[in-house]
């Protein structure tokens, strides 16, 4: 699948009045394979040898410019399997300029995308014409990278080097915003900052380029390498206060990430030090940052993200999906009004049914609040939410389910409640509509129990809040047609989530994986470990928050409610503490009164609480716990391990049991619906770089002083047995899908 991506090629088509169309041809998104650039470094020279070429326009295949670097290589090379950047680089390699030092002028015709070493390549050329939608950008550092495309093919095509244009384009503010943020700008923006020279409908964007060339190169148009423009550059001092804003930034929103660092080091190298210092510097910095482990996790990251879509019996039979046009939420609450407001966003007509009107009027209140934040933080114009919010209706029956094609139940975790309103489903939908459940724990087939439409029952889990997480675990069980998951996956990427299909089993893949995270918190804390340590360590280590101030944000009643269902699901690996229950009956319920493990004022911001000590004692003493002395001195690295490793376990479970189809998924699952941190590539990528000897031992080390909590599963131990990463894939799994 990758590998097919490494193919490509150009073509050149010499008219006649002179110029040289050279076409990126790399489907799907013309990306940057060797084997294209190679043949675009023989088009090119090809072009500047014939007489009967006067200037060259470069441009993508159907519609779309490139959409960068092939990333597949940076895996090879990630994977050691093949060692580029080239060794045998040569400063002169650089000053041998293929396209900006040429002898005849270049133009860059932009549809689509122009995206990374697209960029850079179009940045190269003399001038740049686009169709108002493309989108252009450099968002290597989503990659762990930074924009370096000289330094990855120096062999073939060499000094692109897009740290050092980009700011010479647009000015260093906005090229080092760009960078940092990943952002993309359309065709209109990037004339006002200079990036693109004009904007042109599709159909005459070739024509436009051709001419544009050809003016260049008749001197009616100015001929200007990018790389020694000066005009946008700030004074020194101006530009070193940018560099220090853009430091502090970086340093505040990603203080584990260094690639930002080093791509404004390397921006600033270039202003201070002049252009080519700046590219030998760039160069230097991506040769270490392709092999970093950050690199590693996010490329990992990348091809994972894509990779949900894919599975096997299931996306491989030919579905086509068919059309929803119309869908019912039943229940007005916080995951109803969520999955509503993502519907109507994404233009799904909505029915909103509630049981009464006031619970009716206050799911669709809940809604209207959830636009109007949108309207608030300029996301959505007022006209705009006027449209979105039309296309919801409430309803207190089921007489208007007669023609919608998809129902999602987002009531209580009942398991009666559930099955009645699924006897009522069957009997009010039309029989094709596909019938899920917004459930976070519990077992579908007992939902659906009383039905005969088994094979239309699905999960669809979102998580809260639901219009805003990129999540949607789609649960099948055995009976599930493969069409009704097609469907779903469909709707799901329509509202733009990712969609993670997995098995059937209490709890899901997701909230499993959440489980032991605030077992092992809590296990922690009643042996001696300070509870806001643990919040301040996991936070470092990269989670959005500690395990305790996600379970004040949750609340205290479905973290009860939840950890039920996993004790009488899974005991024998459950650890029993009081300590959530004896707050709760204090009326400490999390945020929302203001008062769980920590004080909220009315900012909602929160605060350490010393009261706190009376109920880890008595939690202690009603377990039988004593402090350890050992844990109460426990160092980063080690609260790190005891609540991710029990984490690691579990997943394990569930990758065994077939729940999930492929390590992978878990590792987007984790990122996606936990908050794990996308830069150490998800759960189980994370546990691979310790290996599976080292994971088993400290869990097995641990579960006989702490007990059962921690024994690692049967899968754990013959991994590392063996051996064997964990992330391979399971042989004779017993797969619940
Ligand atoms: C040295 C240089 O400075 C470094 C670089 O240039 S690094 C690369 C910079 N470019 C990027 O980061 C862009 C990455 N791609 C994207 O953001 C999106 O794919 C896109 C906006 C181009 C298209 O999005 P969308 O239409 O939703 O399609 P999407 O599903 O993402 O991609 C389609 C296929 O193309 C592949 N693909 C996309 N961009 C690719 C790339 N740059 N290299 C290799 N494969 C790529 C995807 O893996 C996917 O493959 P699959 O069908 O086998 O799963």
């Amino acid at each position: 699948m990758k590998g097919s991506r490494t193919k490509g090629t150009t073509t050149i088509e010499v008219g006649a009045h002179g110029v040289a169309l050279i076409t990126i041809i790399n489907p799907p998104v013309n990306s940057l394979s060797s084997d294209v650039l190679s043949s675009l470094k023989d088009s090119y020279e090809q072009a500047l040898r014939r007489d009967d070429v006067k200037a060259i326009v470069i441009t993508g295949a159907k519609g779309k410019f490139s959409g960068g670097a092939d990333i597949s290589a940076f895996e090879k090379v990630q994977e050691g399997k093949v060692n580029e950047p080239a060794p045998d680089f040569k400063l002169s390699e650089v000053l041998g300029d293929t396209l900006e030092a040429a002898k005849k002028p270049s133009v860059a015709a932009i549809d689509g995308l122009a995206l990374g070493g697209g960029l850079e390549v179009a940045m190269a050329c003399h001038a740049r014409i686009s169709t108002p939608t493309a989108r252009l950008g450099l968002p290597e550092l989503q990659l762990g990278l930074i924009p370096g495309f000289g330094a990855m093919n120096s062999r073939t095509f060499d000094s692109i080097y897009g740290t050092q244009r980009l700011p010479r384009l647009v000015g260093i503010a906005k090229a080092l915003e760009m960078m940092l943020t990943s952002k993309t700008v359309k065709g209109e923006e990037a004339h006002a900052l200079g990036l693109v020279d004009a904007v042109v409908p599709p159909n005459e964007l070739v024509s436009a380029a051709c001419q544009w060339a050809l003016d260049i190169s008749e001197c009616r148009r100015p001929w200007i390498a990018s790389l020694y423009k000066t005009e946008k550059l700030d004074s020194l001092g101006e530009a070193r206060e940018i560099f220090k804003f853009a430091r502090a930034q970086a340093q505040k929103q990603a203080p584990n990430l260094i690639h930002p660092l080093v791509c404004i080091d390397v921006v600033e190298h270039g202003i201070v030090s002049g252009p080519r210092a700046g590219l030998y510097k760039e160069f230097e910095s991506f040769q270490e940052l392709v092999r970093s482990y950050i690199s590693k996790s996010l490329v990992h990251i990348f091809f994972s993200l894509r990779g949900t879509t894919k599975i096997p019996g299931i996306t491989d039979l030919g579905l086509v999906p068919r059309q929803v046009k119309k869908v019912a939420v039943l229940g007005g609450g916080l995951m109803g009004s969520g999955i509503a407001t993502a519907l109507i966003l994404s233009n799904y007509p909505v029915i909103l049914k509630e049981v009464n009107d006031q619970f009716m009027q206050a799911g669709i209140g809940r809604v209207r609040a959830n636009l109007q934040s949108r309207v608030k933080k300029g996301k959505m114009t007022q006209e705009e939410f006027e449209k979105t919010l039309s296309l919801l209706k409430g309803s207190h029956d089921y007489e208007s389910f007669i023609d919608v094609d998809m129902v999602i139940e987002a009531v209580i975790e009942n398991v009666s409640l559930k099955q009645q309103i699924f006897s009522d489903l069957e009997k009010y939908c039309p029989p094709h509509c596909i019938l899920a459940s917004n459930t976070s724990t519990i077992d579908l087939n007992l939902i659906g129990k009383q039905t005969k439409s088994q094979d239309r029952i699905i999960g669809a889990h979102f998580f809260s809040p639901a219009h805003v997480m990129p999540l949607l675990e789609i649960v099948r069980t055995k009976q599930t047609s493969p069409q009704v998951i097609v469907d779903l996956m469909d709707v799901g990427k329509k509202i733009r989530k990712t969609p993670v299909v997995v098995g059937n089993c209490t709890g899901f893949a997701v909230n499993r994986m959440f489980f032991p995270y605030t077992q092992a918190a809590i296990l922690l804390v009643e042996h001696g470990v300070d509870l806001y340590e643990i919040d301040r360590v996991i936070t470092k280590f990269g989670m959005p928050m500690g395990p305790f101030r996600l379970a004040d944000l949750v609340g205290f009643g479905v973290a009860i409610a939840t950890g039920m269902q996993f004790v009488e699901n899974f005991a024998e690996r459950t650890y029993k503490s009081l300590l959530l229950p004896l707050m709760q009956e204090d009326k400490r319920g999390g945020e929302t009164t203001r008062k769980g493990f920590y004080l909220y004022d009315d900012r909602r911001k929160a605060k350490p609480d010393p009261e706190l000590r009376k109920y880890i004692e008595k939690a202690r003493s009603i377990s039988g716990v004593a402090v350890d002395p050992k844990l109460a001195r426990l160092p980063e690295k080690d609260i790190v391990e005891m609540i991710f490793f029990p984490v690691v376990n579990e997943a394990c479970r569930v990758f065994a049991e077939g729940i999930a189809v492929k390590a992978a998924d878990l590792d987007i699952a984790s990122v996606m619906g936990m908050g794990f941190p996308p830069y150490r590539g998800g759960i189980m990528f994370w546990a691979d770089s310790f290996g599976s000897k080292y994971i088993y031992s400290r869990l097995e080390e641990w579960s006989k002083t702490y007990g059962e909590f921690f024994e690692p599963c049967a899968f754990l131990a013959e991994r590392s047995a063996k051996g064997a990463p964990l992330s391979s894939p399971v042989d004779h799994a017993t797969s619940r899908l």
